[in-house]
């Protein structure tokens, strides 16, 4: 058997604070190795990265989701008792529920309501003055998503929806108040919506046929029975949460734009050149750092031993950023995507393998559809100047976005 390469220090989760989104990839890199072990909250753990990592993290019958995820992480950004921690038939009859929203009408149904709020917001920036995207984005999203998904959302109240949908997408990696925040968020929001889920099933609220409202209020388990309310308040905020999250992925969207103004011409002409250019947004920026799950039964791989039980982190950001798959990593160069064949295991910031048998992200489609949308708007909808302001992104920090969420002035309708 061979010898998995160790940290040696007794606990290494100060060093996955600190290192962010750079932690399993500098080690790989100092051990020569894509495998090593480390103790993360005082429990041994396996990191991996790479390709054949991915496709083996994903395989079901050796491991499993169940007890997978950090508290802090449940008890903020996914809630506890939703689709991410299933297994088995549970998660297949939770996940069918899910991708039963995702067909191409919806997706596009959610695009043309962007699309009108965004075009609808550009006088009021217009008039404004200098306004941070990623705020002004989360309140756009947080209307379109209730909107879309038959969620009732009062004007008055779409600023305070769109700061607790963010403090539970922020929580996880913070520390004192701004976590506190998070589970504070977590708790209101699940309560907003489990009364929302109530009214329906009483038929106070009749939501509209296929919408994710209906189709989770509506949803029987593998038992043939409703899901309690608290669950399937869990399972639409698995819904309304990360399509406002989109909104750091348009920030960084942007924030290439500024980076590489060429490309704002190429997006502007073509098509294919937009998708690759959303395909390398989505590979290069930092967004999940990695995909935790637990060994289901021992197996040894690659000369290597997976005993039952041990936690097994994949390292997104470091497999988008392998240099065998991805040379020169460290360049934003969107032109890498054209006639490359997709691969279900290569670029994963969403996860890996299958949308429907595995935990791959239900929502990856409507991500790059809203994407499109947005580099579109951003270039073909509006002018605008992007003042001098930090924009760093801060690899040790999760979210890592530019301190300020970028801000865009003197922001002008398009003729
Ligand atoms: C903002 C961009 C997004 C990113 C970066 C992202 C990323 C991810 C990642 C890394 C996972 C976990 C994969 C794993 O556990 O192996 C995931 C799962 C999931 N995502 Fe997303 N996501 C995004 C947007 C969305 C959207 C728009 C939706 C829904 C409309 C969505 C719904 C879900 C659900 C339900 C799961 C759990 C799937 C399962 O466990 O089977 N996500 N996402």
């Amino acid at each position: 058997m061979a010898t998995m390469p160790a940290d040696r220090i007794p606990d290494s989760t100060l060093a996955l604070l600190r290192a962010g989104y750079r932690f399993i990839g500098e080690r790989c890199d100092r051990y020569g190795s894509d495998i090593f072990q480390a103790r993360i909250l005082l429990a041994p753990t396996i990191c991996l990265r790479g390709r054949p990592a991915a496709m083996l993290f994903y395989d079901n019958e050796r491991f499993q989701r169940r007890d997978a995820m950090p508290l802090r992480v449940q008890r903020t950004l996914t809630g506890r008792g939703g689709v991410q921690g299933l297994d088995g038939t549970e998660h297949s009859n939770r996940k069918a529920m899910i991708m039963s929203i995702m067909t191409p009408t919806a997706i596009r149904q959610l695009g043309q309501l962007f699309d009108e709020e965004w075009r609808a917001r550009i006088p009021a920036w217009e008039a404004a003055g200098p306004v941070t995207l990623y705020d002004e984005l989360g309140r756009l999203l947080t209307r379109v998503v209730c909107g879309w998904a038959g969620v009732p959302l009062a004007t008055s109240e779409v600023d305070r929806r769109a700061v607790e949908l963010h403090a539970m997408i922020e929580a996880p990696a913070l520390v004192g108040p701004r976590h506190w925040r998070g589970l504070l968020a977590r708790r209101r929001a699940e309560r907003w919506i489990a009364g929302v889920i109530g009214r329906t099933r009483l038929g106070r609220h009749p939501a509209p046929a296929g919408s994710a409202l209906a189709v989770i209020a509506e949803h029987r388990d593998t038992r043939g029975e409703l899901l309690p309310r608290r669950i399937a308040a869990v399972e639409l905020l698995n819904v309304l949460r990360p399509v406002v999250a989109i909104d750091q992925y348009i920030a960084f969207a942007a924030l290439a734009l500024h980076d590489h103004p060429a490309w704002g011409q190429r997006v502007r002409d073509d098509d294919a050149a937009t998708e690759h250019f959303v395909q390398e947004v989505r590979r290069y920026y930092p967004f999940f750092p990695m995909a935790a799950a637990r060994v289901r039964r021992s197996f040894d791989w690659q000369g290597h031993h997976f005993p039952r039980g041990r936690r097994v982190l994949l390292d997104l950001y470091g497999t988008n950023h392998h240099p065998t798959l991805w040379p020169q990593p460290e360049l934003f160069r969107p032109e890498r995507f054209a006639g490359r064949r997709g691969d279900p295991f290569d670029l994963i910031p969403q996860g890996g393998g299958d949308h429907w048998t595995g935990h791959r992200c239900a929502g990856e489609w409507i991500t790059i559809d809203l994407m499109r949308r947005a580099v579109t708007n951003l270039t073909t909808t509006m002018r605008y100047d992007v003042p001098v302001q930090n924009l760093a992104l801060d690899l040790h920090r999760m979210p890592a976005l530019p301190p300020v969420g970028l801000t865009l002035a003197n922001i002008r309708r398009t003729a």
